[in-house]
């Protein structure tokens, strides 16, 4: 592999970024990019594609491969889940977590196993697709069990005694209690992230940070709603106190005297609580507008 090849004169400075072909991962990961306002096409069976607008091209690859690929510079920057960046350790870094593909690596047993704490796993048969990370978790936890590594299908190991447990991905916790399991142990939050090779050169530094901004901006949009309301100018004071805004909120006169429009911007985190607090004050006719884009 000529290591070589990710400097301008090698690739014209393009950006190469690996996603996931198809899976959990894909369709987040172009919806992101789209966003972003970068326009690709995405042709079934393409696995290599270039965007219209602006100077990336895109590896469609299985998510398992991207760490490697990133590590040997194949790609400059990748989207893929925190779960694989740790299980397969690659020289490569963490540049932004992305706020979708969104899960837990957990230890699971039968529903009708006894299970008090992490000891219950001593000398137990482990079956999962992420050896490194679940014995990362035991080493930390002076446990020593069998690992059966498996490439997936995990959750039905126990059900024909392959295994006592199993370590593998829950979102919801369907497929755990499909099979017949409990979750006993999060040994992992995980989300997509994008991650980057460590040697970027200048000019890929730069397009990285365009495209890292247009990402911050998207996150906070959807992070953040706009808010416009009808105030009563008694109580005006009062209702500003309460909203935040980017720099102040914007307050215009109504056309019916004693009356303002307020428009502001509320976190998601804060929003109901603050509704609701803005109700009490009097405000009326309250409108949730969601944000595209948001820069300050
Ligand atoms: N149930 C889930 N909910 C949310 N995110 C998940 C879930 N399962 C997996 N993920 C995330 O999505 C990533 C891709 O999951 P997927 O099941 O598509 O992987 P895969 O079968 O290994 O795909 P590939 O064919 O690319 O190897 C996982 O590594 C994880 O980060
Ligand atoms: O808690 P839940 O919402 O049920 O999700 C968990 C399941 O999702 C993932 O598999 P996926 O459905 O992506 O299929 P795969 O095993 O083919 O990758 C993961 O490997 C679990 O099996
Ligand atoms: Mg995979």
């Amino acid at each position: 592999m000529n290591k070589n090849n990710n400097t301008p004169s090698g690739d014209g400075g393009k950006l190469k970024i690996a996603i996931q072909k198809s899976g959990r991962l894909h369709d987040d990961s172009i919806k992101l990019l789209k966003e972003c306002g970068i326009d690709i096409s995405n042709g079934v069976n393409k696995l290599k594609s270039e965007a219209s607008n602006f100077p990336l091209e895109v590896y469609f690859l299985r998510d398992d491969d991207i760490p490697q690929y990133v590590e040997d510079a194949v790609a400059d920057l990748g989207f893929v889940g925190e779960n694989v960046v740790y299980e397969k350790e690659k020289q490569v870094e963490v540049v932004e977590k992305l706020g979708f593909g969104k899960c837990r690596l957990s230890i699971a047993v039968r529903r009708g196993e006894e299970y008090d704490k992490i000891s219950s796993l001593q000398g137990k048969k482990i079956a999962t697709s992420y050896p490194v990370l679940v014995k990362k978790f035991l080493d930390e936890n002076n446990i020593t069990a069998e690992i059966h590594e498996i490439s997936g299908s995990v959750e039905i190991a126990p059900g024909i005694g392959l295994a006592d447990a199993i370590c593998d991905l829950v979102s919801s916790g369907s497929t755990l209690f499909m099979n017949g399991l409990k979750e006993t142990e999060t040994i992992l939050n995980s989300q997509a992230v994008l991650i980057k090779n460590k040697n970027l050169d200048g000019e890929k530094q730069n397009l990285l940070n365009k495209l890292l901004f247009r990402i911050q901006s998207v996150k906070k949009a959807k992070n953040n709603k706009y808010v416009l309301l009808n105030a009563p100018n008694d109580n005006l004071k009062q209702i500003i106190s309460l909203l935040p805004g980017m720099k102040s909120p914007t307050v215009l006169p109504l056309a019916e005297e004693g009356w303002s429009s307020v428009h502001s911007v509320i976190s998601e985190n804060e929003f109901w609580d603050i509704i609701e607090k803005l109700k009490a004050a009097g405000a009326q006719g309250i409108l949730v507008v969601p944000i595209e884009k948001m820069i300050i």
